[in-house]
């Protein structure tokens, strides 16, 4: 799939003068419920109003959504406040009743993205239909299933397509429910530029107190929009308490956010920006050259290990690089994790290097 401009349409014919706003429960609880909180957001920036009707739970007994029933409430949140509607779908009797009851917005969510199976059953359902369609990112950090999905739908003849980024699960226990790995998000708008792109802080960050910082992240990062998950009674929540917020709280978050633009016209700031980049040009160009002088030196290590049939990997000389150059780092006011990772780049490549030398 190739880039083009007509992806925006759907979205740009909304004319929103704010990022798009797709909030509302995390799961339809009872008609009530449903009525209640759509008609708290109906004047506000909200253009979609979500519920989850069928609920994909990591373990059996929990609360799974209340089914087709629920369907008839968001018809009914429609005809009362002008909301427009979203769910999630993950097979294709999901599609057939969500499409049945004229459901706007239909959304791929993370487990259903992993697997290309139910990606081709949901975009067989959905065969040329003009709802849009957004795919959640695959729980693991794939961009090639991310976009594979959003492929299977454009070769459906879906033209209303988007993507939801609601970040990825780790082993290791993080700060976020879901790690959000902003490169990836960053890459996918690098192929895409025109591909609607919207995040999900509450599913990102499992928190509500969290949910201000990451949406500001996600609008600094040029995001599209947000989805966000919102209940007049968030602690009482049948589920994912822990991460909605209520409508009032809703209309402060977008209220409080900074809305950036994608650039500015004025010459001075053009001026000021163009000799910074230039600076940024000249030092690029130093990292690369004195990368490739380690390089170099690493083969010459790998050279004199080769003669001595001594091993590449050398631990301990590796972890004392590694610690004087954390500390180095912090004199220079960079994070402990971007040197690791940076080295931890450096130290592979070197390996590579000396592997080839030491079995050519
Ligand atoms: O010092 C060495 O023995 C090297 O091979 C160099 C180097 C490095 O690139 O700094 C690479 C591999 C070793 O694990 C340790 C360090």
């Amino acid at each position: 799939m190739e880039n083009k401009k007509e992806l925006r349409a759907w979205l740009d014919d909304l004319k929103l003068e704010h990022p798009l706003v797709i909030a509302g429960p995390c799961s339809a609880e009872t008609e009530e419920q449903v009525l209640k909180i759509a008609n708290q957001l109906k004047d506000t920036d909200v253009s979609y109003f979500r519920a989850g009707i069928w609920k994909p739970r990591t373990r059996p007994g929990m609360f799974e959504g209340v089914g087709a029933l629920g369907l008839k409430w968001l018809q009914k949140v429609k005809a009362e406040t002008g909301l427009k509607t979203a769910t999630e779908v993950a097979n294709a009797a999901h599609v057939k009743l969500a499409l049945e009851h004229d459901v706007d917005l239909l959304w791929i969510g993370a487990r259903s993205t992993v697997s290309p199976f139910i990606v081709q059953e949901i975009a067989d359902a959905l065969k040329g239909t003009d709802k849009i369609v957004l795919v959640k990112n695959p729980v693991n950090p794939d961009l090639a299933l991310w976009l594979g999905a959003i492929e299977r739908l454009a070769t459906a003849d879906i033209k209303k397509l988007g993507v939801i980024h609601r970040g990825f699960s780790t082993y290791e226990k993080t700060k976020y429910r879901n790690n959000p790995e902003w490169q990836m998000a960053i890459e996918l708008q690098t192929k895409f530029p025109d591909l609607p792109i919207i995040n999900d802080p509450s599913h990102i960050t499992g928190r509500r107190d969290m949910i201000f910082d990451v949406s500001q992240t996600a609008l600094d990062l040029n995001f599209d929009g947000l989805m966000i998950e919102t209940h007049f009674d968030p602690d009482n929540a049948w589920s994912d308490a822990a991460q909605q917020v209520t409508p009032q709280t809703l209309v402060q978050i977008m209220k409080d956010l900074k809305i950036r633009k994608e650039t500015d016209a004025e010459a001075e700031y053009n001026r000021s920006l163009d000799n910074l980049r230039a600076q940024i040009d000249v030092v690029d160009n130093q990292i690369i050259s004195l990368l490739g002088k380690r390089m170099k030196a690493a083969d010459g290590i790998g050279s004199l290990k080769k003669q001595k049939n001594v091993a590449v990997l050398q631990s301990k000389r590796w972890n004392e690089i590694l610690g004087r150059m954390v500390l180095e780092g912090q004199d220079h006011g960079l994070s402990e994790e971007f040197i690791l990772k940076m080295f931890k780049a450096i130290h592979q490549e070197s390996i590579n290097h000396q592997e080839k030398i030491i079995n050519g």
